[in-house]
């Protein structure tokens, strides 16, 4: 990569003619170095523009931010002699510019959308393309994976971060990647810089209240994947069981971008017939433009049939031979955390973990759960501090409608006090199940497992692959698999 760019050469125009070589592209003047462009972009705590003084202290050489950032260091502004690029929307402006600065991508990319089933469909997609000998990753909650791996902060990083693990994926020889398009990340643009020949939709439910406020904010940010961010050449893939998939699907016709229908709906070009479920996972019939086919899920739980679907969906809009793609389903491994057997007992119970951190989830999870297992449902729930409020008493409700015996316990309770969240999801937790507090998470778990007898079967809902609970500013190293082997091992009288 060169080392220093022009502003024309990342799309951008300084005021008063200024000209600048930059050196690099950053949104934390903490980090500014020499020569690079500040994007000073308005959060949700302070205008970024606040730190711009900093920023030219250390010799920043180009300043991006919007009217009111300009306004907001005049002064520091117009002491430098920095360029300064003014956007109407400078997160855009960011997202453009971060991508002409890296440049490289993989030359095939999908996003995908919705509540529930980012990190599964994109995981799945990942190894449809690796079986079909393709270099793929996913990329979003659970890191990069794949042909290539890095650790991600963000399920849709910033721009930066975002097209500088693109740049370094295709240097590493990765031609396909499949992103998740997180409900901030497309409000905040940060993935506007990208070029997409294909983005899915899995569902819409509640979540993420707190930061979107309503749910029709909620949607709407959703939508622009499909409204802006995919160009008119690209292809929609579209569950079209959700109640607002066929809204999702006319967004796109409008636009005319040309739909995959996926679901069980009539009008799905790859329509789910049946499954068969078992104990290590189910048959799945399917057509493709109306002719049947079927295929072996390794995988646990019906929705994750919808995840597939979708995947497959994602891959053939990506250019793959539908055939190819169906040949690979009995290739799919489960996603970490996401319906994961991890334990089971000596009478036979099993040990589920899965993320799900929504009502809906909650609820699909454990029905989900069902037709393979004979016995009792047990759940173990929390819900998160400083997130979505609530969300709380519909997760503890989902899990008394759904479970024989629900465990509330603690998960990430971040700033706020564990005991009210438990409360909270307690509150919800009526019906006809048993309902327990237990707080401490590990205990929580072996409560859990003790009580399940042959056939039982037991779900550890909420944190999926996460390895760590947030306490304050603390994580304490925390792994619902690892705590869930110790327990069986503990009350089998192994340890
Ligand atoms: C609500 C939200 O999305 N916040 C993100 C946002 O922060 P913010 O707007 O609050 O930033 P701020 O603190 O007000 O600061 C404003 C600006 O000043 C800059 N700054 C700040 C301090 C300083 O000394 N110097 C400086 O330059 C910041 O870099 C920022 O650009 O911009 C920051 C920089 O890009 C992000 O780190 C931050 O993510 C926070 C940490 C976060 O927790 N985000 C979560 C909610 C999130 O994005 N989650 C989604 C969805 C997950 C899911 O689907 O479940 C995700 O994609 O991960
Ligand atoms: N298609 C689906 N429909 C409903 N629920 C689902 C579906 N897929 C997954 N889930 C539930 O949602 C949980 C999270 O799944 P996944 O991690 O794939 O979603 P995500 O959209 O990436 O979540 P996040 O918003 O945290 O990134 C799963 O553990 C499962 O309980
Ligand atoms: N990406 C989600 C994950 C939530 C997982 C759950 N363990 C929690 O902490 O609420 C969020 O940050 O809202
Ligand atoms: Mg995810």
């Amino acid at each position: 990569m060169a080392q220093t760019k022009t502003l024309a050469e990342l799309g951008l125009t300084a005021q008063a003619g200024r000209r600048a070589e930059i050196t690099g592209v950053t949104t934390d003047s903490r980090a500014v170095r020499r020569g690079q462009l500040f994007a000073a972009l308005p959060g949700t705590r302070v205008h970024g523009a606040a730190f711009i003084p900093m920023a030219l202290e250390k010799g920043a050489g180009a300043i991006l931010t919007d009217a009111d950032g300009a306004a907001l260091a005049a002064d520091a502004l117009a002491a430098s002699d920095a360029a300064l690029i003014v956007a109407e929307d400078p997160r855009a402006a960011l997202a453009q510019t971060a991508s002409l600065w890296f440049g490289a991508h993989p030359e095939v990319m999908v996003a995908v959308t919705g509540t529930n089933g980012k990190t599964s469909v994109s995981t799945f997609t990942r190894q449809i393309w690796e079986v079909l000998g393709y270099v793929g990753i996913n990329l979003g909650t659970t890191g990069v994976e794949g042909a290539w791996s890095a650790p991600l902060g963000h399920t849709t990083p910033d721009p930066v971060t975002l097209h500088r693990v693109l740049a370094e994926a295709e240097v590493a020889g990765v031609t396909h990647a499949a992103m998740e398009a997180s409900s901030h990340g497309l409000d905040q643009r940060r993935l506007d810089g990208v070029m997409l020949h294909a983005a899915g939709f899995t569902n819409f439910t509640q979540d993420h209240l707190d930061y979107h406020k309503t749910f029709d904010a909620y949607f709407d940010a959703k939508m622009t994947l499909f409204t802006r961010v995919l160009t008119e050449d690209g292809v929609a893939v579209v569950n079209l069981d959700d109640p607002r998939g066929e809204e999702v699907a006319s967004l796109c016709t409008t636009r005319g971008i040309e739909v995959i229908g996926v679901g069980r709906h009539p009008d799905a070009r790859l329509r789910i017939l049946g499954q068969r479920f078992d104990d290590t996972g189910q048959d799945l019939r399917f057509s493709w433009q109306d002719r049947p086919h079927t295929a072996r899920l390794n995988l646990i739980g019906g929705f994750q049939a919808d995840n597939v679907a979708l995947a497959c969906g994602l891959a053939i809009a990506a250019g793959a031979i539908p055939g190819d793609v169906f040949a690979t389903l009995d290739q799919l491994t489960t996603v970490r955390g996401r319906m994961q057997l991890v334990a089971r007992r000596d009478n036979g119970a099993t040990v589920f973990v899965d993320f799900a951190h929504t009502p809906d989830a909650v609820r699909i999870a454990l029905q989900a759960m069902k037709p393979h297992v004979m016995g009792r449902t047990v759940v173990i729930l929390g819900a998160g501090g400083d997130r979505d409020a609530s969300k709380r008493p519909l997760m503890g409700k989902a899990a008394a409608d759904n479970a024989d015996l629900v465990i509330v316990t603690d998960d990430n309770p971040r700033s706020e006090r564990a005991a009210d969240i438990r409360a909270a999801v307690l509150a919800g937790a009526t019906g006809g199940a048993e309902v327990i507090e237990v707080g401490d998470r590990a205990e929580a778990i072996l409560r859990g497992i003790d009580a399940l007898g042959p056939g039982d079967a037991l779900l550890i809902a909420g944190k999926g692959h996460e390895t760590g609970q947030i306490v304050g500013d603390t994580v304490l190293p925390f792994d619902d698999a690892e705590q869930a082997s110790v327990a069986v091992a503990a009350l089998e009288g192994r340890i």
